[in-house]
C-alpha cells in the first residue's frame, strides 16, 4: 500500500523547487501544505528571503512559528506562487478544495498569484471530480434555504460539524455544506449554478486555477503542467 504522507512530503520538497529568492508566497492549508512549510521554514533559517500570505488561521500560526515573515493584500497585490493541496485533481487539472474549510481564501490567494502549485499524494488524482463531497462555503443566515435549493440538484448537502458537534465555522465566519455529488458531469456548469446562488459566497471546484500538479507516486514525484492564458 502507498505511503501517502511520504508521497505528501516528496511532492512538498520538489514543491521548492519553484521557489526563488525574494519571492511571494501563497500558503495552502492541510497537511500537505504543512510539509511545505516545515521545509520553508527550514530554508528560511538557512538565509532564504520570502515573504507568505496564509490561507488559514492555522497556516499563520504555523507559518510564524516556522519563521517565515508574513504579509497581507495590504502590502501586496499579486504572489509569484501559490503552493495548496487538493482533495480531488482530474486529468484537466481541476480541482475540488475545501476538506481543510479553508477553500475560500484559498481561492482568493489562488487567484491572486501568477503561478499555482498544487500537490497531492496519488490518492488524490481521479477521472472525474465528485466522489470526495463537495464544499459550499455559505452564510449563516438561511443556511438552510441553501440547502434545500442544493438539494434540487440532485445531492444531500450535510452540515460540516466539529467535535464537539458544533457546525464548524470557517475563518472568515460562515457554514460548510459538504455535497457528495458522486460524479459531477460537468464542472463549469455546477460551478456557474453555485456562483449564481443567493447565500452561497464560495465553493470547492477550483476550475482554472492550476497550472502545476505535483503527485507523490511511490518513490518519484509526477508532474502535471497546464499553460496559463496570460490576464486571468
Ligand atoms: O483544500 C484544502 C483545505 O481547505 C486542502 O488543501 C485539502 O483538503 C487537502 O488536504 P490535505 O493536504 O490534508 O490532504
Amino acid at each position: 500500500m502507498a505511503d501517502l504522507e511520504k508521497e505528501k512530503e516528496s511532492a512538498a520538497r520538489k514543491s521548492l523547487e519553484w521557489v526563488r529568492d525574494g519571492m511571494v508566497l501563497g500558503l495552502g492549508t492541510g497537511s500537505t501544505a504543512a510539509y511545505v512549510i516545515r521545509l520553508l521554514g527550514l530554508r528560511v533559517r538557512e538565509g532564504l528571503r520570502i515573504r507568505a500570505v496564509p490561507t488559514s488561521a492555522s497556516t499563520e500560526a504555523l507559518a510564524r512559528a516556522e519563521g517565515i515573515p508574513l504579509v497581507t493584500f495590504a502590502d501586496v497585490k499579486e504572489l509569484d506562487v501559490a503552493i495548496d493541496g487538493a482533495d480531488e485533481v482530474d486529468p484537466s487539472l481541476r480541482l475540488i478544495k475545501g476538506g481543510g474549510g479553508a477553500l475560500l481564501r484559498e481561492k482568493i490567494v489562488a487567484a491572486a498569484a501568477r503561478q499555482v502549485l498544487i500537490l497531492t499524494d496519488s490518492s488524490k488524482p481521479r477521472e472525474s471530480l465528485g466522489r470526495f463531497p463537495l464544499p459550499v462555503e455559505v452564510v449563516r443566515f438561511g443556511w438552510e434555504l441553501v440547502a434545500e435549493r442544493l438539494s434540487r440538484l440532485g445531492v444531500t448537502p450535510r452540515l460540516r460539524r466539529g467535535r464537539e458537534g458544533t457546525p464548524f465555522v470557517t475563518d472568515e465566519g460562515h457554514y460548510l455544506l459538504d455535497c457528495p455529488f458522486g460524479t459531477i458531469a460537468d464542472p463549469e456548469a455546477l460551478a456557474r449554478t453555485l456562483d449564481a446562488m443567493p447565500g452561497v459566497v464560495e465553493h470547492g471546484l477550483f476550475l482554472d486555477l492550476a497550472d502545476v500538479v505535483l503527485v507523490g507516486r511511490g518513490e518519484s514525484v509526477e508532474v502535471r503542467e497546464r499553460g496559463r492564458e496570460p490576464g486571468r
